[in-house]
């Protein structure tokens, strides 16, 4: 497989269609007097986070939404944090909010994801939030499972009854995805760190999502030929000569020998995830135009038709 090969499945063109169709609705809301703008919250220094925020802002003013990165120390404590999320939840020219994680271990994460005013989250993080996939609302869903959901779409596959399995079950990657999934009607599997045979279950899927944080634990032997492989992991690795470069979870080389569609990384979910955290940022912006509109149903309202009425 070469990597002009089609069974490359490249992120790059399923985000610009997103992105684009972003930059028309946040022209439109900017116009109407709603400019969108993402904040995003950094704490401590991590890679992949680095990596993340460096592609909003890029795409963000592609998509002409404003961006803006707080910065915190890694010794920041949870209410310093959650102090900071309450002023922007009071901020009415900030849209939306992404709490970038990993967080130190003395924060508590889902605290912090709780702060977050739910009309403001565009992760779909919040506790409250969350639970909107296990009722099929799929509008705003975790950024990067609905990214990989989507590219496992551009197979063309039917998801109904698709023998899916999912590794790794984290709360903003894996376990979300199930979710979708189950939504689209696919048998999914949740493999962990727990799980007896990993390739045992890896084997037996016509789709597989890799979201660990190993680089090359999935192998060729664990693939089922014509399956398709989803490579979520984002590790940075140091080159011998002292490079470093962005790998995912599974081992690309011999694994696209066996498997019918493979993302590469970088280039596969990546670049969607980001795409997606825009659209999100848009649903956000809708959902508090809605509220706006019916608190101040008057003001936002045609003049002629009120009086028509
Ligand atoms: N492309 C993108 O847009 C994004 C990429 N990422 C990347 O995806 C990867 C996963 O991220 P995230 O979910 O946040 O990471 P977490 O560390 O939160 O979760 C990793 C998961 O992998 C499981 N796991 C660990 N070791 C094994 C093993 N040997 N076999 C099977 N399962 C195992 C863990 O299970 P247990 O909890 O039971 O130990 C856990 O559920 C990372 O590389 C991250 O950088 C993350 C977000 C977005
Ligand atoms: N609350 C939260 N949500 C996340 O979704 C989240 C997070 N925290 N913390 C960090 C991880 C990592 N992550 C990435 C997303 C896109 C790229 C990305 O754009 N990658 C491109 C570009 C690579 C490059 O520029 O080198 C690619 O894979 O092609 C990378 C990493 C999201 N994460």
């Amino acid at each position: 497989m070469s990597t002009s090969d089609s069974r490359y499945l490249r992120g790059g063109p399923v985000a610009q269609r997103i992105i684009d169709s972003v930059r028309v609705a946040a022209a439109e809301a900017r116009n109407e007097g709603f400019p969108p703008k993402l904040v995003s919250i950094t704490v401590g220094d991590v890679d992949a986070v680095d990596v993340y925020v460096r592609n909003q802002r890029a795409k963000a003013g592609l998509a002409g939404i404003d961006f803006e990165e707080r910065r915190f120390p890694a010794d920041v404590t949870a209410r310093e944090l959650e102090a900071a999320i309450h002023g922007m939840n009071a901020d009415p020219r900030v849209t939306g909010i992404i709490i970038q994680r990993p967080v130190p271990s003395h924060i508590p994460v889902k605290a912090l994801q709780s702060a977050v005013h739910p009309l403001k989250d565009v992760e779909g993080m919040h506790p409250a939030s969350i639970g909107n996939i296990v009722y099929n609302q799929l509008d705003l869903a975790p950024c990067t499972a609905a990214a990989s959901v989507e590219l496992l779409k551009e197979t063309g596959l039917d998801l109904k009854g698709l023998e899916v399995v999912v590794v790794g079950h984290s709360e903003i990657v894996g376990k979300p995805i199930a979710f979708l999934l189950m939504s689209e009607g696919a048998t999914v599997t949740v493999c962990h760190h727990m799980t007896r045979s990993l390739a045992v279950h890896a084997r037996r899927a016509d789709a597989l999502f890799v979201a660990v944080g190993k680089p090359r634990l999935i192998k060729a032997d664990m693939v089922k030929p014509g399956a398709a492989v989803i490579d979520i992991g984002i590790n940075a690795e140091t080159l011998p000569d002292g490079t470093s470069r962005i790998v995912g979870d599974v081992d690309t080389e011999s694994v696209k020998e066996v498997a019918s569609w493979i993302t590469p990384v970088p280039g596969g979910v990546g670049p969607i995830t980001v795409a997606i955290l825009l659209r999100n940022t848009m649903v956000a912006l809708n959902r508090q135009r809605e509220l706006y509109r019916a608190s101040y149903a008057v003001g936002d309202q045609p003049q002629g038709r009120i009086a028509a009425e």
